[in-house]
């Protein structure tokens, strides 16, 4: 069982965090300061460090240096996301944003833990790469020849600087594939940084990516670097970069043409060494051609195109990703040897996976959860009814091969979980910011996003 400290001062985070994780099957120690964890712990026993940023004595960050060899997860609010990034080049494996959702940070643990290198447990037989040198499928998974396909061109395309565009259907695995383009380059020993496009309000969006100075807007009470400098020497990866506003898609154009970027409210432009990696599920061509995505900007980042097949695109591989899943999970829930019964992979076989890659992920946990012997049945998967689910929103994508109703039919009086959120949002949009919204709903900014684009009520421009 992976065992995790929690370094958190505000006793309801840190209980509620420490509940979350031993739920999940983690053992779980907390701590209220840097010296306190020092104090009563040997770090190195840890797998996993959960650290706030800002603590009474020392910031969280000093958990890095205290324990080199244990990878620090840092969790900071939105408004200091900027030294969330600081901490990512001191060395921290990844950073939440507070108010984080369970999912959210359940899924960021368990990815840092699957990448500790103790962990095979993602690497297929016959396809794990030589040792010492980092291959995609150490990464991810994909045995079909799609995907050997995309690892393939990964492997050709990581080494050099050209800007990269991943397309895919939502959970696909683009941001996976992202991080392998990132470790198989020359700039792995520098920062990746991520920034979902959609994520950001629209209007702090240059300014999050470009910086600002002092006094370019109201409330811009001090110079900030931007994320693209945050990145120099490193890789950017725009998530969702479909979503991003026209303003900010002519300076990003700027950035790509002449590698120099100017700060919001500077005359003044500055150098920067970055590696551009852009995802979308949307189609960006036709974007351009109904003016919502410019058109020079889409060849810009057009230079290499990598293709990510959707799930059922994959043959065999439904099931290869199911079994590693299977061993993942069930090993992190005290469930280990579990093995699927042949109605459970019939039922994988069947499915449609709208929801890709991560549907998949997400309906294997549910099932290890479920399951009460060895074998996982079609039954504890429910697939079939995966309506009728509690499910995360996360789970599902937004470009369906084939929509579903937003509500269920025959599923009487009571307003589902989906009718409840549209209600709600329609009801407070005008009135409420993304942000608070999201705080409602007890969501991510993210996956208020992602619902909206899936049952078709999207964010109205300059909300
Ligand atoms: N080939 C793969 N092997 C192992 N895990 C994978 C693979 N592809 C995706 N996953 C897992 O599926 C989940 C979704 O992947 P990821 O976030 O990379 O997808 P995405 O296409 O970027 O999704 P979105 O468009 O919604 O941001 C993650 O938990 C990731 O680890």
């Amino acid at each position: 069982m992976s065992r995790i400290l929690i370094v958190e001062d505000e006793d309801v985070i840190r209980s509620a965090l420490r509940k979350l994780l031993q739920h999940n099957q983690y053992e779980v120690e907390e701590a209220d300061s840097v010296s306190n964890a020092c104090a009563r712990y040997e770090l190195t026993q840890f797998d996993l460090i959960i650290t706030d940023l800002r603590l009474p004595d020392e910031p969280g960050t000093a958990m890095i240096r205290k324990a080199p060899t244990v990878p620090v997860l840092v969790m900071t609010s939105y408004a200091s996301l900027r030294s969330a990034v600081d901490s990512m080049k001191m060395g921290a494996v990844d950073y939440i944003a507070k108010p984080f959702d369970h999912d959210e940070m359940l899924a960021a643990v368990a990815d840092i833990l699957a990448r500790q290198p103790t962990d095979q447990s993602m690497q297929g037989e016959g396809n794990a790469p030589a040792a010492g040198a980092p291959d995609p499928s150490q990464i991810m998974f994909g045995e079909c020849a799609a995907m050997q396909k995309v690892f393939t061109l990964i492997r050709k395309v990581a080494p050099t600087d050209s800007t990269v565009l991943i397309q895919g259907e939502s959970g696909t695995g683009k941001e996976l594939a992202a991080q392998a383009l990132h470790q198989l380059s020359p700039r792995a020993a520098q920062p990746i940084i991520s920034v979902n496009c959609a994520a950001i309000p629209e209007t702090l969006i240059e300014s999050e990516l470009f910086g600002h100075e002092k006094g370019a807007f109201t409330g811009a009470v001090s110079v900030r670097n931007g994320l693209i400098e945050a990145a120099d020497g490193g890789t950017l990866f725009l998530d969702e970069i479909g979503e991003l506003p026209a303003e900010a898609q002519a300076r990003l154009l700027r950035v790509l043409q002449e590698g120099e970027i100017r700060r919001v409210g500077s005359t003044q432009s500055r150098k920067v060494d970055v590696r551009m990696v852009a995802a979308t599920h949307r189609n960006l061509k036709a974007m351009t051609r109904t003016g919502e995505f410019r058109e020079d900007l889409f060849y810009r980042l057009n230079v290499m195109q990598i293709r990510l097949p959707s799930l059922n695109e994959r043959g065999s591989d439904v099931l290869g990703l199911a079994r590693r899943f299977l061993k993942r999970l069930g090993d992190r829930m005290n469930k280990p040897d579990l093995s699927l019964s042949p109605d459970a992979m019939q039922a994988i076989e069947r499915h449609t996976w709208p929801g890709n890659v991560r549907e998949l992920e997400n309906a294997i946990e549910r099932a290890v959860i479920l399951s009460d012997d060895a074998v996982v049945t079609a039954e504890d998967l429910n697939l079939e009814n995966e309506d009728d689910v509690d499910v995360p929103e996360s789970l599902l994508a937004e470009n369906r091969a084939q929509p579903r109703p937003a509500v269920a039919p025959e599923r009487g009086q009571d307003l589902s979980l989906e009718d409840y959120f549209q209600h709600f949002v329609l009801e407070n949009e005008e009135k409420m910011s993304e942000t608070e919204l999201a705080q409602r709903l007890g969501i991510s900014r993210k996956s208020l996003w992602e619902r909206r684009q899936r049952l078709g009520i999207p964010r109205k421009k300059g909300s």
